[in-house]
């Protein structure tokens, strides 16, 4: 047992558990850094240039540039035999349910053809697979054929083309690439931390994959971007957007998207998200649903500055919209959440790894006052 002085938290809210040196989260100024790199820098870097980042610590070199693409490709490729348990997923069943459940059912290969270790290997592979299955599910559940990766095209190319069965435009894997690099990482996330904790029991990395995804789904967390845009939604248009906002807050209902526990000011990744999602929101429908979310944001700011608080928007807020208008139906806004973090989740696991300890946290015990065994069987 450990013999450090209890300290009391019932959210670990300011407490520091661990020390990273994959990203940098800084509160009070808004920024955000992926391995000492500014993400403002790293939007326009191709998108698995970033994860090797991520992952690894630096840039890959061509040849892993060219080994990871067709790793990534050949991977993403469903086998016959993972089609097959996909298939007997239920059609409704929420993609973040199938992805938690999906994971550790996929056989794991067992050599290291990256050269970056088996735990890498399996992780990427993971990667991989979930562009695949997230395609693959919607292509089922609208009574479609499965459609694979093509080698040589760009990886959110292929995967917008597995989902949609049709070929994005170039400005559209621009837009998802950039979106899925500012979801990649961040810090010691409920998500993440939950992935670190099955970790530090030498559970292998799928199972810490699946609990890191399994604690994106909650609302309070990734499944806010589900959540967030649907409340646009209902709220149907701008003009009705205050009544909307001052009745949450009088009956204490969160609001999707806004707030941070780490930001005191705007999240970065909110303010690249927003012109992002003014550029792509050209219909009529989308320029609505944006139009709601702006008044939304501008109503909590009015309302909460009234009661001497400040609230921001997150980067749940508008990546709804930038999603919406890719054609992404609002139920996998979360799964594409994950098929992004997931890149966070294995750094995770191979730097924590590196000096893994045990987390177990210790309770305040408020039942029942412990009896002697004969007195209680009496
Ligand atoms: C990828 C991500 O995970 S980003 C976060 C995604 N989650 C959301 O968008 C859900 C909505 N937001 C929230 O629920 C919160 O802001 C959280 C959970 C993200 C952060 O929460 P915490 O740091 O614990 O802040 P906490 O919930 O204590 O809020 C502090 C105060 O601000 C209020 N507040 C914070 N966020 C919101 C919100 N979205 N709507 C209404 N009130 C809010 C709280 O009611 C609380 O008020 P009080 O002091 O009067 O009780
Ligand atoms: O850091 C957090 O608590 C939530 C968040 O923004 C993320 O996971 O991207």
């Amino acid at each position: 047992m450990s013999d450090t002085q209890s300290v009391f938290s019932y959210d670990l809210a300011g407490v520091v558990v661990g020390e990273t040196a994959i990203s940098d989260v800084q509160g009070d100024s808004g920024l955000l850094s992926y391995r000492g790199i500014d993400i403002n820098d790293l939007i326009g870097v191709p998108f698995l240039h970033v994860a090797w980042l991520v992952v690894f610590g630096e840039w890959p070199d061509e040849q892993e540039k060219s080994r990871l693409k067709s790793f990534m490709c050949r991977h993403a490729r469903l086998t016959h035999s993972e089609q097959d348990l996909l298939g007997q997923v239920p059609r409704d069943l929420h993609p973040m349910l199938m992805l938690q459940g999906m994971i550790p059912l996929l056989q794991m290969p067992e050599e290291d053809t990256l050269g970056k270790g088996l735990d890498a290997e399996q992780g990427l592979f993971i990667a991989a697979k979930i562009s695949g299955l997230i395609a693959a599910h919607h292509r089922l559940g609208q009574n479609k054929v499965i459609l694979h990766p093509i080698a040589g095209k760009l990886r959110h190319e292929n995967f917008l083309t597995m989902f949609h069965g049709k070929a994005p435009s170039p400005d559209q894997v621009r837009m998802l690439d950039a979106a899925q690099i500012l979801q990649m990482e961040h810090s010691f996330n409920a998500g993440t931390f939950a992935g670190r904790v099955c970790a530090s029991t030498l559970a292998p990395i799928q199972s810490a994959i699946s609990a890191s995804i399994g604690t994106l789904f909650g609302r309070l967390h990734g499944g806010a971007d589900q959540a967030a845009l649907e409340m646009a939604m209902e709220i149907g248009s701008p003009d009705k957007a205050d009544a909307y906002v001052r009745e949450c807050l009088a009956n204490k209902v969160k609001i999707m998207g806004m707030g941070h526990r780490e930001y005191r000011t705007v999240d970065p990744r909110a303010k690249i998200l927003k012109p992002m999602a003014v550029e792509l929101c050209q219909d009529e429908d989308s320029r609505n649903l944006l139009a709601t979310l702006i008044a939304v944001e501008e109503a909590c700011q009015r309302e909460f500055g009234e009661r001497g608080k400040e609230i921001w928007a997150n980067v749940e807020f508008y990546k709804g919209a930038v999603f919406h208008s890719l054609g992404i139906p609002s139920h996998y806004f979360t799964a594409m959440f994950a098929m992004a973090r997931v890149y966070g989740y294995i750094a995770h696991f191979l730097e924590f790894r590196q000096e893994n300890r045990l987390i177990r946290p210790r309770a305040a015990y408020v039942g029942k006052p412990p009896v002697a065994a004969d007195q209680s069987a009496a």
